[in-house]
């Protein structure tokens, strides 16, 4: 597989940036987690006056092999139809890039569907859907391994074109589901936690889902590493973001981790490589019920709690402002000396 050379920042910087922030017009500490967004930021930047440039929010989609079993709400042709729907700027992720200037970019990274060439769609498919996992390996190694090195072109083009804080999200019908085998493989969290609604199933349907993904778990060959999960359980378009993730890490980019799936994904990249931690900021705690339990498992402490369960990177844009503050207080707060105010501690 594609090799990473992500750094841990130099921890030096770390006690100018604690004494910039509490040289500011505040009592010590008093702006709680926007204080440790600045010091992640200007750590990851190596700067006192760190900025965000050119945010990107990447829909990777692809299709999955296992939505024939049923095992969530809408059929796979949902996975097209979305894309079509990203591309004329009606999905959730399109409002959201809008109201926060990101450049909205889709990738075709396994959509089961001729899709005809479009302004915003950039085609790195490597096959029409997955197969089925409940049978099979959802993907070849080769094909995880291109997969891995398409995701990192993505960030590396971000990149190039001045995008430093980049937010993944995604489009695959059952990509939960491969989500929930990912979880249940890499933390060792019983199957039956990591199983959720999806997009939208009842009960009685989160009961049948966790019926095929068991059979799947029974019948699964490999030997549990990190890369075997990946590509027994896929998806291309989680696979994808996993290689966009430790890229954006290696070209020092802020990465806005979004819901249950790309948290699953940034549990894989930081399976291969814990560096990538460095560079993440977790978002948001959604609905999906797995997702809290995931969070917990990878000491993430999320920014907000809106129970969101959608993906597409929603959550991460949503997080976008706070991470911003973080960034002005930096730059735009006094500090006592220049305010000629008394610190008094
Ligand atoms: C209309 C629609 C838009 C979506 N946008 C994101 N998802 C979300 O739901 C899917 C995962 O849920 P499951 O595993 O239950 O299929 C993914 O495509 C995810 O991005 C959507 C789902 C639907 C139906
Ligand atoms: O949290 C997510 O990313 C999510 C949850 C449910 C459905 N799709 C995505």
């Amino acid at each position: 597989m594609k090799n990473f050379a992500i750094k841990t920042p130099d921890a030096e910087i770390r006690t100018a940036l604690q004494q910039k922030i509490d040289g500011l017009t505040k009592p010590l500490g008093s702006l709680g987690r926007l204080e440790e967004l600045a010091l992640q930021i200007g750590w990851i930047q190596q700067t006192l006056t760190p900025s965000l440039d050119r945010p990107y929010n990447i829909v990777f989609a692809g299709d999955h092999g296992v939505a024939e079993e049923k095992v969530s709400l809408s059929p796979k042709e949902v996975t097209r139809q979305m894309v079509d729907n990203f591309l004329k700027g009606g999905a959730g992720i399109s409002f959201l890039c809008r109201q926060h200037g990101f450049r909205l970019r889709v990738v075709d990274a396994g959509v089961d569907a001729e899709l005809p060439a479009a302004d915003g769609l950039i085609d790195l498919k490597i096959r029409r859907g997955t197969r089925n996992f409940v049978d099979t390996a959802a993907m070849t190694r080769e094909e995880m391994e291109l997969a891995v090195e398409r995701g990192a072109s993505v960030a590396a083009m971000c990149r190039d074109d001045g995008c430093n804080v980049i937010s993944f999200g995604e489009m695959g019908i059952g990509n939960t589901s491969a989500s929930s085998m990912w979880m249940t493989c890499l933390t060792g969290t019983p199957l039956e936690q990591c199983v959720g609604a999806g997009s939208g199933l009842g009960s009685a349907g989160v009961r049948r889902k966790c019926h095929v993904l068991r059979q799947a778990l029974d019948g699964y060959a490999g030997d549990r590493s990190v890369e075997d999960v990946m590509r027994w359980f896929g998806g291309y378009e989680m696979v994808m973001a996993v290689g966009a993730m430790l890229q954006a890490a290696e070209l020092g980019m802020v990465i806005l981790v979004d819901g249950f799936i790309m948290t699953n994904c940034m549990l894989a990249a930081s399976k291969l490589y814990p560096e990538v931690l460095n560079y993440a900021v977790f978002a948001h705690r959604g609905d999906e019920s797995g997702h809290a339990l995931l969070l917990d498992a990878m000491g993430a402490k999320p920014l907000l709690d809106l129970g969101l369960r959608l993906g597409e990177g929603t959550g991460a844009v949503c997080a976008y402002p706070i991470v911003e503050s973080a960034v002005r207080m930096l730059a735009e707060m006094a500090s006592f000396g220049d305010a000629g105010v008394t610190k008094y501690f």
